[in-house]
């Protein structure tokens, strides 16, 4: 058979073990990720949701196991590897520089310098084309509570701050993006707002993978739902196959794996 664009994952693995001593912390996991997907993962703690994502974004390296990039394998050996084949990690921390301000930020490391040899030898930055660039990129991704690139990150509210992650992350051609809890700290409102960005991302074509504890946001923004249990995924699901109560015994293990399936 032949794999047609639509059929091979964005990004994938297959049998991922990884240990930290005694600890099986992956036992064996598969995973697919199509583009314009929202992939979420779920897992009581300690179920190897963060290892899992690691291993698929280059901060851990598997013991065992294969991971491919729009079919074919890769091996990375740090997140930089990762983030070159399109994948891209917002963390809860964000890493953002709180002190500096939201264009500042979008581009840290990916610094626009000035044309001739003020850029070229005096290293001076190209400020205008910065905001520029970052008020565009902001607007495209349907940012709608950003009303000045120039406000210091700090000043933002968390929902913000988020969004900021987010458009720092896919500003620069990432095909996949993993979102780490990004609702944790967030309010009602701010949360829709996060939420409608996970939504622009999808319709934007990316694949989304969604750590999450949070029930109500999952089944409001997944495609798909994978469980993770004790190091393993236990069962895919969909918000039209199960319920959240069902799949959170699955995720307990208080329902076998390949039950549920709202009929
Ligand atoms: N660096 C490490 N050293 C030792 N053990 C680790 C390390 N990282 C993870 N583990 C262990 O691996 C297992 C899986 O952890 P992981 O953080 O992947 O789970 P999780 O599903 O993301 O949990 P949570 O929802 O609490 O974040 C746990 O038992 C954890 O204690």
């Amino acid at each position: 058979m032949t794999a047609t664009a639509d059929s091979t994952p964005a990004l994938s693995a297959r049998g991922l073990v990884k240990t930290y001593g005694p600890v099986v912390a992956l036992d064996g996991v598969d995973i697919d990720l199509y583009a314009g997907e929202v992939l979420a993962l779920i897992g009581d703690n300690g179920a190897g949701k963060s290892t899992l994502v690691k291993c698929l974004t280059g901060a851990e390296i598997p013991d065992v196991g294969t991971i491919s990039v729009a079919g074919a394998e890769v091996r990375f050996r740090r997140p930089q590897d990762a983030r070159a084949a399109g994948i891209e990690t917002v963390y809860q921390n964000l890493s953002l520089a709180p002190e500096l301000d939201i264009a500042t930020n979008l581009f840290l490391g990916r610094e626009v310098r000035r044309r001739g040899p003020l850029g070229r030898v005096l290293r001076m930055l190209d400020h205008r084309a910065m905001r520029r660039q970052a008020e565009e990129k902001v607007g495209a991704l349907g940012i709608r509570t950003i009303q000045n690139i120039t406000q210091v990150v700090e000043t933002l509210s968390g929902g913000q701050r988020q969004a900021v992650a987010i458009a720092r992350a896919v500003a620069f051609g990432g095909r996949v993006v993993v979102l780490d809890e990004p609702t944790a700290a967030l309010g009602v409102r701010e949360t829709q707002q996060v939420l409608d960005v996970v939504r622009e991302l999808r319709d934007r074509g990316l694949g989304v993978i969604l750590i999450s504890h949070n029930m109500p946001n999952v089944f409001e923004v997944a495609d798909r739902i994978q469980i993770q249990r004790l190091g393993r995924a236990v069962a895919v699901v969909t918000p039209q196959t199960h319920t959240p109560a069902e799949a959170v015994a699955i995720m307990t293990g208080a329902l076998p794996a390949d039950s549920g399936g709202a009929s």
